[in-house]
């Protein structure tokens, strides 16, 4: 390991490239934009996908309790009603919900997380819970796989409405919105960082937490994979049953 911290601008360059582990890269992924997910697939997507969803703004609810700046929380605190919704914006959660619809899911069935696989709830509660436990900048640096998220959902709006003309384009808002408002998340998120990490320990540390994000995202596909690539869902050799628990607040 060199003595010297990088700069601002390597360290930034250094945080960009590991977009080459982005999930965009992620064969379930891939299979999507090419075509090439059957119904059930997207449909156990956008299902596990919801955990995640109402999990992010108890993640930055988790950064706010932690934080004494004002000044931070001020601007933090969008992100939970980008998500929530707020006076005169529905928010994510009903987005994806709507999305949720477009692909044939039931509401009802999304709310009730009953098709949510244990290892998509793991990898979800493990980055809430380290938001929990990590200092509020360790916690507001880790969000920055966003760097790479404009591109992930941009290529959705490119290549579902292709290959997918069963789905309701009315459920693309989620996409559409999220392009402008992960740029800016990834600009307030970047300021904090680069202003945070100034030693060689703490650049490494950062890269590591990066990391561990990059992983969250990943492990959550490779359960899908398994469940709806595979045909592998947990307890598969035993029973077809969903018996798998439905969450007890880790
Ligand atoms: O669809 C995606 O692939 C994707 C990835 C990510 C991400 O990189 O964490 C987020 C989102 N979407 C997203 O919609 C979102 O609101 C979001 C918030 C955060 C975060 O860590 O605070 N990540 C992401």
């Amino acid at each position: 390991m060199t003595d010297t911290p990088m700069t601002p601008t390597e360290f930034e360059a250094a945080l960009r490239a590991k977009g080459a582990y982005y999930h965009i890269h992620h064969p379930f992924h891939q299979a999507m934009y090419a075509g090439r997910a059957t119904r059930e697939q997207i449909q156990g997507w956008v299902a596990n996908r919801f955990y995640y969803q109402v999990n992010i703004p108890l993640k930055d609810a988790a950064i706010l309790a932690n934080c004494p700046d004002r000044d931070v929380r001020r601007e933090w605190l969008q992100r939970i009603l980008d998500h929530d919704g707020a006076p005169g914006s529905e928010g994510g959660i009903e987005a994806w919900l709507r999305l949720g619809e477009a692909v044939g899911l039931d509401r009802e069935q999304i709310l009730s997380q009953e098709l949510v696989l244990p290892g998509v709830r793991f990898a979800v509660d493990a980055y809430v819970n380290f938001a929990r436990r990590a200092c509020w900048q360790e916690a507001a640096s880790s969000s920055l796989t966003e760097l790479f998220a404009p591109q992930i959902h941009q290529s959705r709006l490119d290549a579902w409405p292709a290959h997918y003309p069963w789905i309701d384009p009315a459920g693309y808002d989620y996409f559409r919105t999220r392009l402008s408002q992960a740029r800016r998340d990834v600009e307030h998120g970047l300021r904090i960082t680069l202003a945070h990490y100034v030693t060689v320990e703490g650049q490494q540390r950062m890269l590591e937490i990066l990391q561990f994000k990059l992983d969250v995202l990943w492990s959550m596909l490779d359960a899908m994979s398994m469940a709806y690539e595979l045909d592998r869902p947990p307890y598969h050799t035993v029973t077809t049953d969903r018996v798998w628990h439905r969450g007890i607040a880790l």
